[in-house]
């Protein structure tokens, strides 16, 4: 059996528009039955694994969390042969010990998110998969590894409040969402991570704190300004984790111990005679594997 080559992809958010040191550095365009992703994607080579970029709002931060084109971006991964997809994003936070400058690395999510396409399934082609465990559990792994070897403050762990937006939340929301026992807040790793799985892709999630939204006591209201020079300062600490991926995971795939490469096994619901060809066949990248038979 020929082996599987592992391709790492990352979704760069606020912030993060492009990854140094790759190796036959070039930015392709890729169209999708879904539109258009965010941005070309940067494609090339780091330690000899075979890395993508795409940075989630586009260069020059074009798209906002409700217009960024998600299934089309998971798409566009998963027709790059992306076999292990890293998101970083932004986000705020809901702990005193989740400091501005500290990395989360996200477990789980709650969807408040309500103006987006979440899947790429629907009439005439149903599937339903699991996301009890949203994120794969050996790419976080990773990703925390790859963080403590930067130096920063990492915490293992973390649920994450997806939210609309682009307003920030009021103080009785972000109130609310930390006695719901939320960590952390952002405005994109939803609808993302779903597709991701629905993509058969494992993900992982790494949360770069930027603010502490608006509940805490001695720093008032998030303001953009604060957000950006924390990004500013970690965008070096946030480029030196993705440099140390390739490194920490090789270049063979080996199937996922936790089955997000086979999420579709047992998923789709439609009998065959009575699936819409035509949403088959925009299907054919995502779900090629399952519905080619
Ligand atoms: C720049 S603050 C708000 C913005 O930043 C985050 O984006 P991303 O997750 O892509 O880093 C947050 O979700 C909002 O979209
Ligand atoms: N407080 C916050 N709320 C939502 N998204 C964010 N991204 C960074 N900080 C955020």
């Amino acid at each position: 059996m020929t082996e599987k080559q592992r391709v790492i992809g990352v979704m760069g958010g606020s912030g993060v528009y492009e990854i140094d040191g790759l190796e036959d550095a070039r930015w392709q365009a890729v169209t999708t039955p879904w539109g258009d992703p965010s941005d070309a994607l940067l494609t090339g080579t780091l330690d000899g694994v075979k890395m993508v970029f795409l940075p989630r709002h586009g260069r020059g931060h074009v798209h906002s969390p409700s217009t960024v084109n998600y299934r089309a971006n998971i798409d566009a991964m998963k027709q790059m042969g992306v076999t292990d997809l890293f998101s970083v994003s932004a986000v705020g936070s809901f702990r005193e010990e989740m400091a501005p400058g500290d990395f989360v690395i996200v477990d789980q999510f709650i969807d408040r998110t309500f103006a987006r396409e979440k899947s790429f399934f629907g009439t005439g082609c149903v599937a339903h998969v699991s996301v009890a465990h949203p994120v794969c559990e050996r790419l976080s792994g990773i990703a925390y590894e790859a963080a403590r070897a930067t130096g920063v403050t990492v915490h293992m762990g973390g649920t994450y409040l997806a939210m609309e937006g682009p307003q920030f939340s009021s103080m009785a929301e972000s109130k609310m969402y930390r006695d719901w026992g939320c960590d952390v807040i952002g405005m994109t790793n939803m609808p993302e991570a779903k597709l991701a799985r629905e993509a058969e892709i494992c993900y992982a999630s790494i949360a770069m704190v930027t603010d502490y939204d608006s509940w805490h006591p001695d720093h008032g209201a998030v303001q953009i300004t604060d957000i950006l020079a924390t990004l500013k300062a970690n965008t070096a600490h946030a480029k030196s984790l993705v440099a140390a991926l390739p490194g920490l995971l090789g270049s063979t795939f080996e199937p996922c111990p936790f089955g997000c490469d086979r999420a579709l096994e047992y998923a789709i619901m439609t009998a065959p005679e009575k699936r819409d060809p035509a949403l088959v066949e925009k299907l054919s990248t995502v779900a090629g594997r399952v519905l080619k038979g």
